[in-house]
């Protein structure tokens, strides 16, 4: 699969295994990749009065003197500008000597209007946070149009934070594959366009160092996605239950519920407290309504028609009877469908998360589904929240393991993780999500590819990737209420894509496996 995403440690044992493989040597692909940067600002800036290009001491470094020596070659006026000089016998040593301008001191650099800077200083081998010196260069180059090789100097390519200040770039270009700091922020913010260049490593040379991580595209998720079959019925296409909260806040469940409903769910049940009954009533047509003040009716419910997946938190309150109330669910009924539990339904687990995470690995536990905010997040799961050495990535497989289910840790960085340690970080995410109730209906989406038979791992990146993408489509404006209708546009590209995918497995190629 060409969508993963490699860690800076996983890249460097890609190009070792690449170079001990062959053909390519280590300077082969550092040509290539200065090939790949020249190649785009020609393509982007060739009008650019100069090109200011900025070396570190190690192989970033290296790709940068190859860069400067090819725009030379292509006639741009380039100057050079280097910080140390490359270790003795090292390939960005060979680059160097390779390059006809003279290096300046780094120390003397002052940015000039109309010259396009290429910050070559430092990517993969991001040690340290930027000296003082660094920090006066990033913050004076802010405002100008800087393209990063690999990565913008600052940026942990690992967690995507910034280690003292970073160069704002409006382009970066990595090789072979992204590294999370391309996705997670603030390091996304920092990178402007993403563009990944082919540098010459294999697929296989890839694959053969198992990432768990990958961008969340339809690629990720497309072969799981459902589609009706000519015989299906209502119930058969998947029947969801969404729990409502009291008469002053149903809106949420009815969000999720429509999400349910749009994303293909056949039916969908709105079970509400008899005080909320009039006004639940007065708001929904095509969802069905159910009373159900207790967990005998509950039960009851949950055995006469046996829907395959359930919401439960959206608008019922953070006290702790919502959770008691769960976890008896979770002991009485046998084969509970599976569960995305959001909202107040997290929440309530403050302060005594292990009742939770204890229900959710006991035998027989459903498939469950958490979709934490930053806060609930940090209800949840306390320490992990304020471990400061490690990604959202790695926090998100952390309270996956732990809570034995898989996580949608919420954000402009969405990141999901399954129990396995598999995991996938958004990148279509867009602001005009944060609009309340926007999580309400990513539930309810999630929800309705679970009930029809998405695998949980699968159905909540599909639910977070076509939420961003609806909200996108959508524009300005969006509101919650908007976004289970402007999925149709989403909805109706993923079909055919998937049918695709299913006449690639007619012909041979293996259909996707759950990750989850
Ligand atoms: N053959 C290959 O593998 C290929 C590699 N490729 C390219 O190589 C890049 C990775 O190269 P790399 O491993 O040499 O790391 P790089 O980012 O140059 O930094 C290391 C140097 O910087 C120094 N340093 C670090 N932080 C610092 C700071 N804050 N302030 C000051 N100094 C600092 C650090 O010092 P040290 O930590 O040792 O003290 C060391 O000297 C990768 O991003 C890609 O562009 C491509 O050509 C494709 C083929
Ligand atoms: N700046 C942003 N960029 C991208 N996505 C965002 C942003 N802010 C919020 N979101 C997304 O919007 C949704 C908000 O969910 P949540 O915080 O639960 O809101 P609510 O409780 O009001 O429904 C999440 O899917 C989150 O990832
Ligand atoms: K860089």
């Amino acid at each position: 699969m060409a969508h993963e995403i490699l860690t800076p440690a996983e890249m460097a044992l890609v190009d070792r295994a690449a170079i001990e493989g062959g053909p390519l040597s280590g300077i082969d692909l550092m040509h290539n990749a200065g090939h790949a940067v020249a190649a785009l600002i020609l393509e982007r800036f060739s009008g650019a009065a100069k090109v200011d290009v900025l070396c570190g001491p190690g192989n970033n470094g290296g790709d940068g003197y190859v860069v400067a020596g090819l725009l030379s070659d292509a006639g741009m006026n380039v100057a050079l500008y280097a910080q140390g000089r490359p270790r003795v016998g090292s390939d960005a040593a060979i680059a160097a000597r390779e390059c006809p301008i003279q290096p300046q001191p780094l120390a003397d650099y002052e940015p000039e209007a109309g010259s396009v800077i290429v910050d070559a200083l430092f990517g993969a081998g991001l040690s340290k946070p930027l000296s003082h010196e660094l920090c006066r260069i990033a913050e004076a180059t802010s405002s100008r149009t800087v393209v990063a090789v690999d990565l913008p100097s600052g940026v942990s390519g690992e967690t995507g934070v910034i280690l003292g200040a970073a160069f704002r770039a409006a382009i970066t270009v990595t090789f072979t594959r992204k590294k999370p700091g391309h996705l997670l922020l603030p390091g996304r913010d920092f990178c402007g366009e993403v563009v990944v260049a082919d540098i010459g490593i294999g697929d296989r040379t890839v694959a053969a160092i198992g990432s768990a991580c990958v961008e969340n595209t339809p690629a990720a998720w497309i072969g799981h996605f459902p589609a009706p079959n000519i015989n299906s019925y209502k119930y058969s296409r998947g029947h969801v239950g969404v729990f409502s909260g009291g008469p002053a806040a149903t809106g949420a469940a009815r969000l999720a519920a429509m999400g349910a409903a749009r994303i293909g769910a056949g039916a969908v049940t709105l079970l509400s407290p008899s005080a909320s009954t009039a006004i639940n009533a007065a708001h929904l047509t095509s969802i069905i309504l159910r009373e159900a003040d207790t967990l005998e009716e509950v039960l009851a419910f949950l055995e006469a028609r046996r829907p395959h997946s359930l919401v439960y938190g959206p608008g019922l309150g953070a006290e702790a009877d919502a959770g008691d109330f769960l976890l008896a669910m979770l002991a009485k009924a046998g084969g509970l469908p599976s569960l995305v539990l959001d909202a107040d339904g997290l929440s309530t687990f403050a302060g005594r998360p292990e009742l939770l995470f204890d229900a959710l690995h006991r035998d027989g536990a459903p498939a469950t589904v958490l979709s934490p905010h930053e806060g609930e997040f940090r209800r949840l799961f306390p320490d992990i929240a304020g471990e400061s050495q490690i990604s959202k990535l790695e926090k998100a497989r952390a309270a996956a393991k732990r809570s034995g289910a898989v996580i949608i840790y919420k954000g402009p960085d969405t990141v999901i993780a399954a129990p396995s340690g598999y995991a996938a970080i958004n990148g279509n995410g867009t602001p005009l999500l944060a609009t309340a109730g926007s999580g309400d209906v990513l539930s309810g989406i999630c929800a309705g590819l679970l009930a029809q038979g998405m695998p949980p791992f699968e159905a909540a990146c599909a639910a977070v990737w076509a939420h961003a993408d609806a909200a996108l489509r959508f524009g300005p404006g969006l509101i919650a209420e908007d976004l289970p209708l402007a999925l149709l546009p989403t909805i109706r590209e993923l079909l055919p894509a998937r049918q695709a995918e299913r006449w690639n497995t007619v012909f041979g190629k293996p259909d996707a496996q759950t990750k989850g």
